[in-house]
């Protein structure tokens, strides 16, 4: 039977404070795969050129074998060479627009927004295909990112694009913020800093799921929506 797709679910982001080398994070990155992960970001704000290519290089491969997409963040041309899906892109990382042309009309471009409807719709006019907005929670990962406060996934959704939450998202808080109207949860910590990050993938999953699809019933543009 066709199947069809959806820009959904959780959205977990590597970090080498959890993963000291390749063969660590392929082993962890697997390890969500197995649990269920659809979508990863590689996010190295320390790794220098070659390392980042070699690493996403690994990671597309790697994800590709399980149907999951993969995400750079910050960087193009990155994304391009390493042949992964999109770009993650916050307000100081550079245009959409030129993203688009250097990746494509199929990549998928996320833009963060922090808790900004201006930001959301400069995004979505500048070609976006989701929105990011967080930090909702206390993170460890980035203690100083602005805060947002859950309402921001109502007041998105006439905006038509499938939103994620990032920011101090753990299983136990995922629920809420899922019902709170986020179609995506983003999380680094919640999955990589844990032992078993198959099992977290899985308690987030459990928390989310009847809200995701509820919350799909919005969304007017998605990448993804078609049968597969
Ligand atoms: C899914 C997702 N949302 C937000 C961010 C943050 O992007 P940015 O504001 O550019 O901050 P850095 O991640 O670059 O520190 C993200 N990476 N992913
Ligand atoms: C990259 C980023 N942007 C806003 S909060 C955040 C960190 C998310 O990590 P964690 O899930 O560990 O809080
Ligand atoms: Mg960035």
């Amino acid at each position: 039977m066709a199947e069809t797709a959806f820009l959904t679910g959780i959205y977990a982001i590597t970090d080498p404070r959890f993963m000291a080398d390749d063969t660590q994070l392929l082993e962890k990155v697997e390890s969500a795969l197995q649990g269920g992960l659809r979508l990863l970001q590689y996010r190295d704000k320390t790794a220098d050129a070659s390392k980042a290519l070699r690493q996403a290089r690994l990671l597309a491969d790697l994800c590709h074998s399980y149907d999951c997409l993969l995400i750079i963040n910050d960087d193009a041309e990155l994304a391009r060479a390493s042949l992964a899906d999109g770009v993650h892109l916050g307000q100081g990382d550079g245009c959409l627009r030129h993203a688009r042309e250097l990746l494509g009309t199929d990549a998928l471009l996320g833009r963060t927004c922090h808790s900004s409807l201006d930001l959301a719709h400069q995004a979505r006019q500048d070609g976006a295909d989701y929105l990011a907005f967080g930090r909702c929670f206390v993170s460890g990962t980035k203690p100083l990112a602005p805060v947002a406060d859950l309402g921001i996934f109502k007041q998105a959704r006439p905006l038509g694009l499938p939103c994620v939450a990032i920011g101090g998202i753990t299983p136990e808080l995922a629920g809420q913020v899922a019902t709170a109207g986020a179609h995506m949860i983003a999380a680094v910590e919640g999955i990589f800093a844990t032992a078993n990050p198959a099992l977290a993938v899985r308690q987030y999953h459990e928390a989310c799921a009847p809200s995701f699809s509820f919350n799909l019933n919005e969304v007017q543009h998605d990448p993804l929506s078609r049968t597969l």
